[in-house]
């Protein structure tokens, strides 16, 4: 197999590119966030920039919730998850896919290295690990690869959130809007409980249209969702700002 530090090297991409933001979690608290589970999961973001020979700079932002205290430096990288930096040249960036103008974000890569995988798990874990959290409600079709082994970790049972007519039980969906025109997620009637606490899981929130969809879904039936989870945030399209002030921690933040 390729070593995974040869798998980002040869990015077809231009060094415009290549920069990526890592936010993690520091195990520390930092601001008073104003929701509950913020102050148990307050987070830190750091912003990683790779320049054409994949050297790294790092700075550091305050994140409590979904509010940022923009741009303070970094004393020292010595607060940087070293996991964080890996993960993120692990994940390949191929541009005009699906379609020109879009630079897609390919958690494949991610996937074949094996340590940067783990760890992007382990992160996870390490969050979320006794808080309580009975369901684990994965997106498909990316947040089925993260999900489970996360579920399983912390003890949560694992709940698919499928797009329409793949779920052979009764389902209730959720439709949400798209660039041009609407979707839909669903879930299986019975598969979570009023008043069970989920985490939602995704690769990747760009727009936020589809972790609001599953936000509402669980919400509908009676489920806590104590946060939402991505590895990749894309910067810019404010997906964030569309989750109602749910609170939203991703590893890694992107250009759209
Ligand atoms: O924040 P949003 O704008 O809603 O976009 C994010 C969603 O888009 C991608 O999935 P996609 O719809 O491409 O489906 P796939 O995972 O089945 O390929 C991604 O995996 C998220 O689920
Ligand atoms: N830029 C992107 N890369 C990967 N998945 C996506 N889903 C929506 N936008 C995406």
């Amino acid at each position: 197999m390729k070593a995974a530090s040869n798998l980002s090297s040869s990015l077809p991409i231009s060094p415009s590119h290549y920069r990526t933001t890592a936010v993690f979690a520091p195990h520390r608290r930092i601001a008073s966030p104003s929701t509950a589970v913020g102050d148990a999961f307050s987070s830190c973001r750091t912003h990683l920039t790779r320049s054409p020979h994949h050297r790294y700079s790092l700075k550091l932002l305050r994140c409590s919730g979904n509010s940022e205290v923009p741009d303070q430096e970094m004393a020292s990288t010595d607060e940087q998850d070293p996991r964080i930096a890996k993960i993120a040249k692990a994940i390949r960036v191929i541009p005009d896919f699906p379609k020109p103008g879009i630079l897609f974000q390919d958690i494949t890569t991610l996937l074949l290295d094996i340590k940067a995988f783990r760890d992007t798990i382990d992160l996870f874990v390490e969050r979320y690990r006794g808080k309580d959290i009975s369901v684990v409600a994965g997106i498909e079709a990316r947040g089925f690869i993260f999900g489970p082994p996360i579920a399983l970790a912390i003890g949560a049972k694992f709940v698919p959130m499928r797009k329409p007519k793949k779920l052979p039980g009764e389902v209730i969906s959720e439709e949400y809007s798209l660039e041009y025109g609407t979707d839909k997620i669903e879930m299986h009637v019975g598969a979570v409980e009023a008043g069970e606490r989920a985490l939602v899981i995704d690769d990747l929130i760009a727009t936020g249209g589809t972790l609001c969809a599953a936000i509402r879904l669980l919400e509908r039936v009676g489920v806590e969702v104590v946060e939402c989870a991505c590895v990749i945030e894309l910067q810019g399209l404010k997906g964030r700002e569309r989750l109602g002030g749910k609170p939203l921690f991703v590893l890694v933040n992107a250009m759209a």
